[in-house]
């Protein structure tokens, strides 16, 4: 009879950074870095202006430099992974107003070149695809609008819809609500939500935690080049009332 398998910690991890650094032509700005991220979990990556949400997670990406540590996604060493159609990226305050008129419907398959060369025509089911991630960014009624009719926060969804096209295991954000309006921060509450149960994972860099409330499982803070938090965004309460309390001690003392 065969042995019993060893037992499960918890689902496989899609993330794993140990002492890694990230920065820019040889010059780090994020160190030290101990990340593990398993499938289906919700980060929220938070910190203040410049402190290197930004660069942490297009280390990820191979778009900033990985200086040192390993860093390891979906199971190969960062530098390896060449199937990028399995991490979705969507990039911090990019709306797609000038350049190339396009549609909505246009912007979306551009997220299948990867899986596509450019020049074999769209197949039905690549069609699909494209029409199955507008209807998911809430953008149904919009597949053969010119992008530049669209709202900031419309746009964004376009950007988040060709990210989610090619169906990635996990999905990068950086800062998906910031400058978009009520109507679309629900929308894009919505579809992470659905995300989410679907089992994505997901790392959002964000300064608008409240609106990823209940998406969001774990929080991950990042202060001068450092991460000083991972945990539960209930721990994390916790610790921002510490700090509060720690500095109003320093003021009165
Ligand atoms: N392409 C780049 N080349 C050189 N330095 C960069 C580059 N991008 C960012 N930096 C520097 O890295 C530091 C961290 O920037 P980063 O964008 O990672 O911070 P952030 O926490 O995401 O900030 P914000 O909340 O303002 O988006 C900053 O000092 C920034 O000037």
């Amino acid at each position: 009879m065969s042995s019993a398998p060893a037992a499960t910690t918890g689902p496989a991890p899609v993330i794993i950074m140990r002492s890694a650094s990230f920065g820019y032509a040889g010059r780090p700005v994020v160190t030290d870095v101990d990340l593990t991220v398993r499938a289906g979990e919700v980060v929220a990556v938070l910190g203040p202006n410049g402190s290197g949400k930004t660069t942490l997670v297009k280390g990820l990406l191979g778009l900033s430099e990985h200086l040192s540590g390993t860093v390891e996604v979906l199971g190969t060493p960062v530098a390896r992974l060449h199937d990028r159609a399995r991490i979705g990226y969507v990039p911090q305050r990019h709306t797609l107003v000038g350049g190339v008129r396009a549609t909505v419907g246009e912007v979306v398959a551009t997220g299948l070149l990867s899986r596509r060369p450019w020049w074999r025509p769209a197949r039905r089911a690549d069609r699909e695809a494209v029409r199955a991630a507008v209807e998911a960014a809430g953008l149904g009624d919009r597949l053969r609008f010119d992008v530049e009719s669209l709202s900031g926060g419309q746009q964004r969804r376009v950007l988040i819809a060709r990210a989610l096209v090619a169906r990635p295991e996990v999905l990068v954000m950086d800062e998906p609500t910031a400058g978009v309006d009520r109507a679309s921060q629900d929308v894009l509450a919505r579809v992470l939500r659905r995300l989410a149960a679907e089992g994505t994972t997901m790392l959002i860099v964000t300064h608008e935690l409240s609106a990823l409330r209940g998406i969001v499982d774990r929080i991950v803070e990042v202060d001068s080049s450092h991460v000083t938090f991972d945990g539960t965004p209930e721990r994390y309460a916790d610790h921002q009332a510490e700090l509060a309390r720690r500095s109003g001690r320093e003021v009165l003392g």
